[in-house]
């Protein structure tokens, strides 16, 4: 996103957050693999499978851990150990122990004394409010819903005004009611133009709610761009059905003369069809048997997991 003059007067640069050839190893393990990437004002999703190496990613971001290779900037300075990027940068961890005890003012006014901030009270104030949990601010945090509770977290997070956001699986167990407040909230950072990057195993969340997506399997960047790109990309690969239909026999004859049929197998339970892509396999059948008098009862599409997703993307 370019920014916009406004008055006449040249609106400051986004501070962009880049990694370039960024590796992180634990022992033996490569959790993050020769990773470049630049983030912008706006909601990225980071997508991937469990262990992909996301919350590494984040950590390096964030400053809490150092690249084993390659070079991590916010703004063009490094990231790790640098108090400048504490200052610009908030982070909410996927599992971080909360003083429940405390009420949601208290928590935040805390995190704002910790930033130094001249004035905390008005500044734990201001990040309640954003959040829209001024009216429970007073209550204890244990008595919070988890969508609650991750609300007066990134709050804390954002108390020090920042420019960029992190927030590592911010939806998990939360309801889907819950899970809406948050994106629109995340989606109303996004447009007011902080860098928000939020981490996530899950495709429709990312879906919901970012245009940009950055993939990572195994460690490695395996896509990254416009989510509707990378929808694309998954639907445009091979897919493995299984159909069950009044007559399964004559089906496969029949599916044996489409093009976007690639294999055909008969079994107990039905066909399992091979198709060279998504979309013309699905158009296709329903005409092909009406054209030879059979229904089919059921069209499952067998490889839809994350994972095989993920490693097609990985592999393409
Ligand atoms: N401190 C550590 N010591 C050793 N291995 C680690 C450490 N932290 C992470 N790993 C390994 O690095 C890989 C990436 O882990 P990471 O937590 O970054 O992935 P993730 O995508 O955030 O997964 P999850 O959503 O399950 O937390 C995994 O194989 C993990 O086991």
């Amino acid at each position: 996103m370019t920014p916009a003059p406004v008055d006449g007067r040249p609106v400051a640069a986004p501070t962009l957050v880049e990694l370039a050839g960024v590796s992180r190893w634990y022992g033996n393990v490569v959790a993050v693999n020769d990773i470049t990437m630049t983030l912008g004002p706006g909601v990225t999703g980071l997508l991937g499978p469990n262990g992909a190496g996301k919350t590494t990613l984040l950590h390096m971001m964030a400053g809490f851990l150092a690249p084993s290779r390659g070079r991590v900037t916010l703004g063009g300075e490094p990231t790790w150990r640098n108090p400048d990027v504490y200052r610009r940068l908030g982070l909410v961890s996927e599992r971080e122990a909360v003083h429940t005890f405390l009420t949601g003012y208290e928590f935040v006014l805390a995190s704002a004394r910790l930033h130094r901030l001249a004035e905390p009270a008005a500044a734990a104030r201001r990040a309640v409010e954003l959040v829209e949990m001024t009216p429970a601010q007073d209550r204890r945090i244990e008595t919070y819903s988890k969508g609650m509770r991750q609300r007066i977290r990134v709050a804390a997070a954002l108390v020090h005004d920042p420019d960029v956001l992190l927030l590592d699986e911010p939806f998990n167990g939360m309801d889907p009611r819950q899970r809406l407040h948050m994106m629109e909230l995340l989606h109303t950072l996004g447009g007011a133009g902080r860098t928000i990057l939020f981490s996530s195993h899950i495709l429709e969340e990312v879906e919901q709610l970012s245009g940009t997506v950055q993939v990572i399997v195994a460690g490695r960047l395996a896509a990254s761009g416009d989510f509707r790109t990378i929808r694309r990309l998954m639907t445009n690969r091979p897919h493995v059905f299984v159909v069950q239909s009044t007559d399964d026999r004559a089906l496969a004859v029949a599916l044996m003369a489409e093009p976007s049929v690639t294999g055909v197998e008969l079994d107990r339970t039905g066909l399992t069809v091979r198709a060279g892509d998504y979309g013309s396999f699905t158009r296709a059948l329903p005409k092909l048997a009406l054209r030879s008098g059979i229904r089919v009862r059921r069209l499952i599409p067998s490889d839809e997991s994350l994972e095989s997703v993920f490693s097609y993307l990985v592999e393409a």
